[in-house]
């Protein structure tokens, strides 16, 4: 008997039971309500004039549904101006054969959903199966296109990540627009969670199993009857195992065939590639290799050629980055292994067009006030013009915030005291307040006596006070939890990424416990990330174009960031694993709560790394020997005093920041000599002087200084004293 004779049966077999599987579909009523009955929580309530429960105000109704960015000028220059007033339709029903097709008269919400049905990654006509991924769409240079993007994003985060938080396409659509925005780093978390999709929808045993496989299910029975036909033809498993039972078997092997030829190849390309262009060499160098091997096992013997040249790309900046030779780079055993490669990199850091959380801080003014006379009575926060110091010439100022005395403050006098349960600290077994962050006191002393524990899981806080406003802003988040062990007792090396990352923890924890958007709590809403405050224009966007010799091409990643400027440090292990771990242990849906969107955590991140204090843990005092910065606090009234090299203030930090006007104010070096400095300031602080800060150890050289201060500044400081020593050396004192 011919060999192939039962193979074909077996096909035929398979095909018949197919037919006449799918043809027993109701489409498109079912389907429509199959989809709304795995449908998660609708977003939250809107009222007519726009503003939520918790006095947030949005600039879009849900029963306008329409895309928020038609209403509202961003704070960056980025106007939105395309109108597009169609309902997005809830998707439900085959496309009647049409999902190839996009046509421009559909209302844009089911031109997104056709895109999503459209994802393909292989071709698999004749029987082959050739790696292709779906065209990649440049961006046309234009501004509609961009805000048309921006706004399907919108529509992508408000509605349908909303309504399908499991739905594997919407996930991959959702990536590959923010790639194609210049957010390689949002597109890589978006594509990780479609990994982790992959596995839940194949594995019965993973915990979102319930919810992915039926979202699938349910989208793959839109797609054309003729193409899903064609899909399983095409597999050679057909042939050997495909199931013989029931019609929910045979959907099963129906998805698994959409996610390894399809969604899962998606996936790890996006990853890589958003990796790469981050500047996370190391890890983006893994995960295309896992890609390749992965898609290999599941797909076939096939090779992704967009993975191997993420593989040659983070290779050539790697070794342009360390300026090695050929022979050098190979010594030393770098071929074909990506293990030493940098994995810390930077991404755009600004107000998303779509965070519509970001204050305008001028107009809210008499609020910030509020909270700052309950910590410092005598002062106030005013606007204030400070130099740019990010290269844009030596007259370029910026409007910000400052605080200035509203009243004369004596040499000496305590003029700001504020407490923050914002703290984190990275040592595992230390005495430290779990609320505060303070040293806890010595057990045979008599403050020993205030200490006391959480009955639950023993945490450990300096006083019943502490204890009981950690039960009411974050403590119920992270009681035995299982919270402890992450990010502490790290290497020196990371221990100042680690403590921003356990702020971070922190701030899910508040929001969490207080029911509000992390980007409002009190701590958090009025900080300014540093963020760039460039519009977003069609000349960034001209040239993003992923081909082999693009990918390839270290020079050209920036093209991956729209090239703009990229100053927030970003990591695949910080800004995407660790805050998904802490969310799941945390019990928050990583999927399912847009509120705690990575972008959210980015957004967080650039509040935290210019304001947050840190010191170390032994204090001078405490009787402990001092091992490093290993506590670390935000104070949102503290942070908006602003630098100088010559403060009129000295601050400390116990369970408390506090602010104490100078008795004296720093000598400026050279002063001493003829043509000394200006003539040395009196201590105190007299009404409506600036209250002047300090970011770094005032007692170094202005170069010493200046490296010091440059982190938090976001460039080379310019106060008077700097540019004066700097003057007395013959250096440039325009800090450029
Ligand atoms: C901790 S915040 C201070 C409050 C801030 N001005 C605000 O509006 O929120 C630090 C940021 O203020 C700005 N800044 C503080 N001191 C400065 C100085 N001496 N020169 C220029 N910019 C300064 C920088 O943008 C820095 O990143």
């Amino acid at each position: 008997m011919d060999t192939y004779q039962k193979p074909l049966e077996n096909v035929d077999a398979a095909l018949n039971r197919l037919n006449a599987t799918l043809a027993s579909y109701k489409i498109s009523s079912t389907t429509k309500s199959a989809i709304t009955a795995t449908k998660s929580p609708a977003p939250p309530p809107v009222s007519a004039n726009g503003s939520r429960a918790n006095g947030h105000t949005h600039s879009s109704s849900a029963s306008q549904c329409v895309p928020a960015s038609k209403h509202f000028q961003q704070s960056n220059g980025h106007s939105q101006s395309t109108q597009r007033p169609h309902e997005p339709t809830p998707p439900g029903g085959e496309v009647n054969g049409a999902s190839a097709r996009l046509s421009d008269e559909l209302p844009r919400p089911d031109l997104l959903w056709q895109e999503a049905l459209n994802l393909r990654f292989c071709d698999r006509s004749n029987q082959r199966t050739m790696m292709q991924g779906p065209a990649f769409p440049r961006m046309p240079g234009d501004q509609i296109a961009i805000d048309r993007q921006i706004d399907d994003i919108m529509m992508l985060q408000e509605h349908y990540l909303v309504d399908y938080p499991y739905l594997l396409p919407i996930r991959l659509l959702t990536s590959q627009k923010y790639l194609q925005l210049g957010y390689p780093d949002l597109a890589a978390g978006e594509a990780y969670k479609a990994l982790l999709l992959c596995d839940a929808v194949r594995d019965t045993s993973d915990e979102y199993h319930p919810m992915a496989a039926p979202q699938l299910r349910d989208f793959i029975r839109q797609l054309p009857r003729t193409e899903r036909i064609r899909q399983l033809a095409c597999d050679p498993k057909c042939v050997t195992e495909l199931p013989p039972g029931s019609p929910a078997e045979l959907m099963d092997f129906e998805l698994d065939i959409w996610v390894r030829y399809h969604y899962l190849p998606w996936a790890h390309r996006l990853l890589a590639v958003g990796l790469m262009y981050c500047g996370c060499y190391k890890t983006a160098w893994y995960k295309a290799w896992q890609g390749m091997t992965s898609i290999d096992k599941t797909a076939g013997d096939v090779n992704d050629q967009w993975l191997v040249d993420v593989t040659v790309g983070c290779e050539q900046a790697v070794r342009k980055l360390w300026g090695m030779t050929d022979d050098e780079w190979k010594d030393q055993g770098h071929s074909n292994n990506g293990k030493a490669y940098p994995d810390l990199g930077c991404v755009r850091r600004e107000v998303y067009p779509w965070n519509e959380w970001e204050p305008d801080r001028l107009d809210e003014l008499p609020a910030l006030n509020m909270m700052m006379a309950e910590v410092a009575p005598k002062l106030e926060v005013r606007a204030v013009e400070l130099p740019a110091l990010t290269g844009n010439g030596e007259s370029a100022t910026v409007m910000q915030l400052g605080v200035f005395a509203r009243e004369n403050i004596a040499p000496g006098e305590v003029v700001l005291s504020e407490t923050s349960m914002l703290t984190a600290n990275n040592k595992l077994r230390d005495t430290l307040c779990d609320a505060c962050s303070v040293d806890l006191p010595e057990l045979n002393s008599p403050e020993a006596g205030q200490v006391c524990e959480c009955p639950e899981c023993q945490a450990v806080f300096c006083s019943e006070t502490c204890l009981s406003r950690a039960d009411a802003t974050y403590h119920r988040a992270t009681c035995g939890n299982d919270l402890d062990t992450l990010l502490r007792d790290v290497p020196p090396a990371e221990a100042a990424d680690s403590l921003y990352s356990l702020l971070l923890m922190r701030a899910i924890a508040m929001a969490d416990v207080q029911e509000c958007h992390p980007l409002d709590l009190s701590e958090v809403r009025y900080i300014w990330g540093d963020f760039h405050n460039l519009p977003i224009t069609p000349a960034h966007f001209t040239a993003l174009n992923l081909t082999h010799e693009t990918l390839t091409d270290s020079d050209r990643f920036d093209e991956g960031h729209g090239k703009l400027p990229r100053t927030l440090p970003w990591s695949f292990e910080h800004n995407i694993r660790l805050p998904i771990q802490m969310l799941e242990k945390m019990e928050i849906d990583p999927f399912a709560e847009p509120n705690y969107d990575l972008w959210v955590f980015n957004t967080l991140f650039a509040k935290f790394r210019g304001t947050a204090s840190a010191r170390l843990s032994g204090q001078a005092g405490s009787g402990r020997r001092a091992r490093g910065p290993e506590v670390s606090a935000v104070h949102p009234m503290w942070c908006l005093a602003n630098h100088s090299c010559d403060p009129n203030v000295r601050w400390e930090w116990g369970g408390s920041i506090e602010f104490t006007a100078r008795e004296e104010r720093v000598l400026w070096k050279g002063s001493e000599g003829e043509g000394g400095a200006p003539e040395r300031k009196e201590g105190g602080i007299r009404k409506g002087e600036e209250v002047l800060n300090h970011y770094c150890d005032v007692e170094l050289d202005v170069h010493g200084r200046r490296e010091w201060a440059r982190g938090a500044l976001g460039g080379e400081c310019r106060c008077e004293r700097c540019v004066w020593e700097a003057g007395q050396e013959g250096v440039d004192g325009k800090g450029q």
